[in-house]
C-alpha cells in the first residue's frame, strides 16, 4: 500500500522527469492558483463525504486531498520536513 511519503517521492519525480501524459506535470505547469482550486474543491468534497457519504467515500475523498496537498507543496518547493517541523 503507497503510503504519503511513498506518494511524495512519486510526485517529485514527476515534476523532476516530466513524463508524457502526467495529470500532475500538467497541473504543476498551470500553477499555484489552479492547484489551490483543486485543493479548496476536495477540502469541501471531503468535508461533504464526511457528514453525508460513507467512510469508504471520506476515505477516498481525503486520498485525494492528500494529493492535492503535495502536489501544492511540490509547486512551492516544499519538502516534508517544512511542513512537519509545525506539526
Ligand atoms: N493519487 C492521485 C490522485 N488523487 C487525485 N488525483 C486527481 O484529482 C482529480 C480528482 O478527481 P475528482 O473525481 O474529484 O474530479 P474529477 O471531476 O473526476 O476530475 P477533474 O475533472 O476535476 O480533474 C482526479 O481526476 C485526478 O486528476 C490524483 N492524481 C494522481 N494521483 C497519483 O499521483 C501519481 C502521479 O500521477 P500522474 O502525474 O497523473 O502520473 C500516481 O500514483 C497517481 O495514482
Amino acid at each position: 500500500m503507497k503510503t504519503f511519503e511513498d506518494l511524495f517521492d512519486e510526485l517529485k519525480r514527476r515534476a523532476e522527469e516530466r513524463p508524457e501524459g502526467s495529470g500532475t506535470v500538467a497541473m504543476l505547469d498551470k500553477g499555484v492558483h489552479a492547484i489551490g482550486k483543486k485543493l479548496v474543491e476536495e477540502a469541501a468534497e471531503s468535508w461533504m463525504a464526511a457528514e453525508f457519504q460513507s467512510r469508504e467515500d471520506a476515505a477516498e475523498e481525503i486520498s485525494q486531498l492528500l494529493y492535492w496537498t503535495q502536489v501544492m507543496m511540490v509547486a512551492k518547493g516544499l519538502t516534508l520536513d517544512d511542513v512537519y517541523k509545525n506539526l
